[in-house]
């Protein structure tokens, strides 16, 4: 990695390069690395998009490939300076069994560590999430926390565990030497909630709101902060990491970071009408119209109808015990470790952010605008 800045020498692969955040991170990385000569974009389902981005001067290689089969992961990895792993299997709806969350979010990380050892790839990012830390399983609060707030993470559900289980294995990587002799050097990025264009848990809500003749109901008290961090944002913290991780490998190698930026402190349900009350939805209610009691009661019903309907149908509403869980609990980072370590500041604004949320939503199929 030690070219002159102007020559495109380097060679980058990401994981789930396709999904919400990969297709961000995969733009952003050809629009601001002029180092770039070769952008690998792996992910078990390719998207049309990729085709427009062969026509720019970055060699553009679309790979389709499941990071659960160490050959293809492998494959894909050769001949890579740095590895931005994002694919992972993001479902605490209660879509896939948790084996096959563990499958990609774990072994699939496994997999990609192996890839990098064997091939001599030395430098590794990893996607991981604020639900690493939690909210744990006891509902505590982490107000304002940085990334040595102590805080007792105690998972149950499958894809924090997962996540967790992930972030351990690449941590424990950093180091350990790769074909040719050199250390490889990992660091985990945790976002905190994710929006922007593509989210399709905010794409759901607004479909949900226009079923409702244009309201949703609110469920969670205003008081209740909930993390949430620009997609353009996370995208800029990847680049920044992958390009910074040579230079300053003793620094953050091992290391994790929060994602953050300007994104106002909310709770959830409030914070996303920050983008659908300028598409003319209304959230009704001042406070939850359900008791916490009831709800919970809905979301237990939820779950036993999964389960029951499992057999015939598969059965995922937002509302289950794990989503009231963290849609009830403050979770908050206040962190510059970011900037500290990489000189990290966010690339959009909390206006930005939200002008271009909004615009996305408003050119959503069925919108009114
Ligand atoms: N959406 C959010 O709010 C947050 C997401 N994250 C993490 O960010 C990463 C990306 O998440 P999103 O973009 O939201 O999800 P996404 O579902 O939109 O993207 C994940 C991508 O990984 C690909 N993928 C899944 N299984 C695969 C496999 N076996 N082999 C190859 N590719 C596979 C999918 O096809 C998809 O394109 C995930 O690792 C997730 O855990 C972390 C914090 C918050
Ligand atoms: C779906 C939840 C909101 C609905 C609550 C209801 C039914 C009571 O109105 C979402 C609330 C919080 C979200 C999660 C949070 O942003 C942290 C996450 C991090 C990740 O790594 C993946 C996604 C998620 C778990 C996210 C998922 C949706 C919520 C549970």
């Amino acid at each position: 990695m030690a070219e002159s800045a102007q020559v495109p020498t380097l060679v980058y692969l990401v994981t789930g390069g396709c999904g919400f955040l990969g297709e961000h991170i995969v733009r952003m990385l050809l629009e601001r690395e002029p180092r770039l000569r070769e952008l690998r974009v792996f992910d078990l389902h390719l998207s049309s998009w990729l085709e427009e981005l062969k026509t720019g001067p970055v060699q553009v290689t679309a790979i389709q490939g499941d990071v659960t089969q160490a050959h293809e992961v492998a494959a894909a990895v050769a001949g890579s300076h740095v590895v931005i792993h994002t694919a992972g299997l993001v479902d605490v709806f209660g879509k896939a069994s948790p084996k096959t969350i563990h499958k990609v979010n774990v072994q699939g990380t496994q997999n990609v560590i192996e890839a990098c050892i064997r091939t001599g790839t030395q430098f590794l990012v990893y996607t991981s999430s604020m639900e690493v830390v939690g909210p744990n399983i006891k509902g505590h609060p982490f107000y304002r926390g940085n990334e040595d707030t102590p805080y007792e993470a105690v998972h149950r559900h499958p894809y924090p565990c997962s996540k967790a289980l992930a972030e351990q294995l690449v941590l424990e990587a950093n180091g350990r030497k790769v074909n040719g002799g050199l250390p490889l050097v990992t660091c985990a990025l945790r976002p905190t909630g994710i929006y922007g264009e593509g989210h399709q848990v905010m794409r759901d809500f607004y479909n949900q709101g226009l079923r409702f003749g244009g309201r949703l109901f609110r469920a969670v008290p205003a008081s209740v902060e909930h993390g949430r961090v620009y997609v353009g944002n996370v995208a800029w913290m990847h680049v920044l990491v992958a390009r910074e991780l040579e230079q300053r490998a003793a620094l953050m190698g091992g290391q994790v970071y929060f994602c953050y930026d300007k994104s106002p402190y909310k709770s959830y349900e409030d914070f996303n009408m920050e983008f659908l009350g300028p598409c003319g939805l209304r959230l009704i209610g001042t406070h939850p119209l359900l008791p916490y009691w009831l709800l919970l009661l809905l979301a237990t019903l939820n779950a036993l109808l999964q389960w029951l309907l499992r057999p015939l149908v598969l059965y995922t509403p937002l509302l289950n015990p794990y989503t009231l869980a963290v849609a009830n609990t403050t979770f908050t980072v206040s962190t510059n470790k970011a900037q500290r370590h990489f000189g990290y500041k966010p690339l959009f604004s909390w206006e930005e952010s939200k002008a271009r949320t909004i615009h996305w939503v408003q050119a959503l199929e069925g919108s009114a605008w």
